[in-house]
């Protein structure tokens, strides 16, 4: 007879100097979490920042080397790291050191030696709030109707890569996408459908955009976005281009557009480089507006840019 094994609810990182104590609260909690174990804060380090980092951490302060406290510190020094909660586990219990301990980042505090059961039951609630946190964050930086990035999101990746293009020195190019005559299409086939046309226009693009590095997001109403790091100007432009015909041979009917007998979209092109560098990312986002108003102006269903080849 098959079983089902219950699935397991995330990853448990335990940090001890004594193998004999890991092995204690792995029994408590293998059943229920993913279990990996350090026996030194190098060690643990090196597992949080490798490729499965835990969930959640189960760190004992009394160790050689580099101690808890340290451990705790160098986790909480890390953006990408900081949010993993950390559990003290440890013989020391005065008020001082719970104080130490919480002041440093930690989320709980547990004294030996422990009830299992109360163990279990508050590692599982710090666990339900990481998750939690974790898919509302998740959330927060998605478009609920077409599913991809949200502006939030946008703004954050765009931060990020104007960074490393400076640091870099590589092309940084930003597309401005936007629906022609949308007003006119909610207005005659309803503002239903009108998210229905968002919708296809959106999977139309996504298609296109398969490199790594390329991030694309919805700007705002029938507004869209993406950046191309690392591209050059004829692949940018030529990327703009797929885009824009992507959309059209999407072939969705809009028979009140003044434009075309199908849905289509104007694009604008400005990017941050070399031959066209702007003095901020806010500057990049307006030239590629300005482009993208240029593209309406000279007929829409077109691809505009700041930085011509
Ligand atoms: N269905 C739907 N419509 C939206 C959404 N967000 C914005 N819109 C509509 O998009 C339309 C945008 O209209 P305008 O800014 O006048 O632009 P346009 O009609 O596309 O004209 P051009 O951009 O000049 O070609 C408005 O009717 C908005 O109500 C959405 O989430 N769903």
């Amino acid at each position: 007879m098959n079983t089902i094994k219950p699935q397991k609810t995330g990853r448990i990182l335990i940090i001890d100097d004594q193998p004999e104590n890991i092995h204690v609260l792995a029994n408590i909690l293998q059943k229920e979490y993913e279990v990996q174990a350090a026996t030194n804060g190098a060690k643990a380090l090196e597992i949080t920042y490798g490729k499965n980092p835990p969930d959640l951490i189960l760190l004992d302060i009394v160790m050689p080397e580099m101690d808890g406290y340290e451990v705790c510190r160098r986790l909480k020094a890390n953006k990408q790291i900081r949010d993993i909660p950390v559990i003290f586990v440890t013989v020391k219990k005065s008020v001082e050191d719970e104080e130490y301990g919480f002041n440093l980042g930690a989320v709980d505090y547990i004294s030996k030696p422990f009830q299992p059961t109360v163990v279990r039951v508050r590692i599982r609630n710090h666990m339900n709030l990481k998750l939690k946190t974790e898919i509302l964050e998740k959330l927060s930086l998605l478009d609920s109707l077409t599913n991809i990035p949200n502006r939030r999101s946008f703004d954050k990746e765009l931060q990020r890569e104007w960074k490393h293009a400076l640091r870099s020195g590589h092309p940084l190019p930003v597309l401005m996408m936007n629906v022609d005559h949308f007003k006119h299409y909610n207005d005659n086939y309803g503002y239903g459908a009108g998210d229905e046309c968002l919708k296809h226009i959106t999977e139309a693009m996504n298609k296109k955009l398969r490199r790594p590095l390329d991030f694309f997001a919805r700007y705002g109403g029938e507004e869209f976005v993406a950046l191309l790091p690392n591209t050059d100007a004829p692949g940018t432009m030529q990327m703009a281009e797929q885009l824009r015909a992507a959309v059209a041979e999407a072939n969705i009917p809009h028979e009140y557009s003044d434009t075309a007998p199908m849905v289509t979209i104007s694009i604008g092109v400005a990017t941050h480089s070399q031959e066209t560098p702007k003095a901020s990312l806010e500057e990049l986002l307006m030239a590629a507006d300005l482009a993208l108003y240029q593209a309406k102006e000279k007929g829409r269903n077109q691809v505009q840019t700041d930085s011509p080849i």
